[in-house]
C-alpha cells in the first residue's frame, strides 16, 4: 500500500490563551506559532475561535467578512496576520477557527483556515455540526442561535507529506466524517475545539482516541486555554492521539504548546497488528464513504 504520510512531520498544537482584544489575541498567536517553528514543527494548530472569546454573544462582533477571497485586510484582519504567519513560520498553519459573516447571504459561520508556507490559502472549513447542546443545571449553549452550518468534508493536500482533514470541534462527534476521510487516505485528522468543562471531562479525549481508534489515524485536538474569567470556560487538555488510540502528547489548562513526531510506520504497525481495512463487510452494510447509502437495504 502507498505511503500515507510520505515523511516524518513535527506537529505542533498551540494552546492558546485567549481574550477579549482581538489584535492582543493574534499577536500571542504570532509568538506561539513562530516558537513552534523554531522548534521544528512544519504542521502549527491553532484553537476554535482563537482570535475571538468563545460565545454566540461575541460571533458578530468578531466576525471577518472572508468573500470574496482574498478578502480586504479591514474586513479580515484575521486572515491577513494567519497567511503573514505562515510565511514567516514557513510552516503549514491552520488558523484554529475564526467567525465569519458572509456578506451576499447574511450568514455567519465558525470557520477554519489554511494556509501554506507561502502565505496562500489552501482550505477552507466551515463547521458543519453546530454546537447545540443542553444538559440542565450544567451547561446549554445553542451555536445555531446565531450560526450557520458548513455544508462539506474538507480534505487537504500537503504535497510532501499526504493529506489530512479539517473539521471543528462538535464536528469530532460524528464519525462518518473521520471515517470518510480516513477512507480517502488521511493520516491525520485535525480539530481545533473547545470542550468545556462538563463535557470535556467526559468524552474530550475519549473521541479524540475513538476517532483515531477507529480510523487507525493520527488525531489532533487544539483547545483554548482554560480562562476561569470567562463567560465560557473552555477544557484545554489540547492532544494528539496516534493510530493505535495512545495519547502522544497531553497540554495542561494553561497556554502552552505540545509536539508530537508523526510518522508511518505506526500507522503501517498499527494497520498489521489489526488489519481492520482488509476485513471491513461491506457485503454486509454500506460504504459510507461512497457517499450513496441505500437505507432499503437495512
Ligand atoms: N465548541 C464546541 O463545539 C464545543 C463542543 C463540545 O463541548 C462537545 O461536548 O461536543
Amino acid at each position: 500500500m502507498a505511503a500515507l504520510l510520505k515523511r516524518p512531520l513535527k506537529l505542533a498544537l498551540v494552546q492558546l490563551a485567549t481574550g477579549s482584544d482581538k489584535t492582543a489575541n493574534l499577536s500571542r498567536a504570532r509568538s506561539r506559532v513562530l516558537e513552534a517553528a523554531q522548534q521544528g514543527a512544519s504542521l502549527i494548530v491553532l484553537p476554535e475561535c482563537f482570535n475571538s472569546p468563545y460565545g454566540c454573544q461575541y460571533f458578530p462582533k468578531y466576525a471577518e467578512t472572508l468573500l470574496p477571497s482574498p478578502p480586504s485586510n479591514e474586513k479580515a484582519p484575521s486572515f491577513h496576520a494567519l497567511s503573514a504567519l505562515a510565511k514567516e513560520a514557513n510552516a503549514y498553519l491552520l488558523g484554529g477557527s475564526i467567525p465569519e459573516y458572509e456578506t451576499s447571504t447574511e450568514k455567519y459561520f465558525n470557520t477554519s483556515l489554511m494556509f501554506n508556507p507561502k502565505g496562500e490559502l489552501i482550505a477552507t472549513h466551515r463547521k458543519v455540526h453546530l454546537f447545540d447542546i443542553d444538559i440542565p443545571g450544567k451547561i446549554t449553549f445553542k451555536e445555531s442561535e446565531i450560526l450557520s452550518p458548513g455544508n462539506k468534508i474538507t480534505l487537504v493536500d500537503l504535497p510532501e507529506y499526504g493529506r489530512i482533514a479539517l473539521a471543528i470541534c462538535y464536528d469530532i462527534r460524528f464519525p462518518e466524517l473521520a471515517t470518510i476521510a480516513a477512507r480517502k487516505q488521511c493520516f491525520l485528522l485535525l480539530y481545533p475545539g473547545a470542550f468545556n468543562l462538563t463535557t470535556g471531562a467526559l468524552h474530550w479525549s475519549l473521541q479524540a482516541r475513538a476517532r483515531a481508534m477507529d480510523n487507525q489515524v493520527y488525531v489532533g485536538l487544539c483547545s483554548p486555554a482554560r480562562d476561569m474569567e470567562a463567560s465560557y470556560n473552555a477544557w484545554g487538555h489540547s492532544m494528539v492521539v496516534d493510530p493505535n488510540a495512545a495519547v502522544m502528547t497531553e497540554a495542561g489548562e494553561s497556554e502552552e504548546v505540545v509536539y508530537a513526531d508523526l510518522n508511518e510506520d505506526k500507522i503501517q504497525e498499527t494497520r498489521k497488528g489489526i488489519p481492520l481495512q482488509g476485513q471491513r463487510r461491506f457485503d454486509v452494510y454500506p460504504d459510507v464513504s461512497e457517499g450513496k447509502i441505500d437505507f432499503e437495504r437495512a
